[in-house]
């Protein structure tokens, strides 16, 4: 039996470009990825994602213009934490990404996506986001680096996901 933590995922994206973050401390320190933490106690998922975002890469974006797009889950061999990743994606917003003590944003062209200093489950369900498909995934690994097994699939729609989820 898991203890489920959840936590955020936010992408800004336009039309050609994602800004991906480089982690400077912590858990995924000196990978590439969006812009997340955990969700405080209190604080509702969408308000966490805004917060985070803002205290990472000093943007601000609206509930109504923050989209889920997916969920992720991540267990890991030996350890009773199950990682549950909310994951959106945003492509209006104020402000101009800026580093701050825990990320370094920077925008990707989608052709040239850094998977080599990602987390390794970020090749598996990227495609889906790049497709704009809704996803769920569930990764289980061994360590940081390997991942043991894992399933993808593409989501109809996150409410009928949540509604049905035990
Ligand atoms: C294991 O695979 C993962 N892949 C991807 N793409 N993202 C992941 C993975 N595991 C966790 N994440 C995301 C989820 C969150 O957005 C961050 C981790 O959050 P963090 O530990 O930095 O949470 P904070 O609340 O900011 O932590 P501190 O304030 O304690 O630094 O990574």
């Amino acid at each position: 039996m898991y203890l489920r933590k959840i936590y955020t995922l936010v992408f800004l994206r336009n039309e050609t470009q994602i800004l991906l973050g480089l982690k400077k401390r912590g858990f995924g320190l000196n990978k590439w990825n969006g812009f997340g933490g955990k969700v405080e106690h209190n604080e509702s998922i969408i308000d966490a994602a805004i917060r985070e975002l803002r205290e990472e890469c000093c943007v601000d974006v609206n509930k109504s213009d923050l989209k889920n797009i997916g969920h992720l889950e991540f267990t890991f061999e030996g350890e009773s934490i199950l990682m549950d990743v909310r994951v959106f994606s945003a492509s209006v917003y104020e402000g101009v990404p800026t580093e701050t003590e825990e990320m370094a944003p920077k925008w990707f062209k989608y052709e040239e996506i850094p998977f080599d200093d990602m987390w390794p489950d970020d090749r598996i369900w990227f495609p889906y986001l790049l497709k704009n498909k809704l996803f769920y995934g569930i990764f289980h690994y061994k360590g940081y680096d390997t991942i043991l097994n894992y399933e993808v699939k593409e989501l109809k729609c996150m409410e009928t996901f949540y509604k049905n989820k035990k």
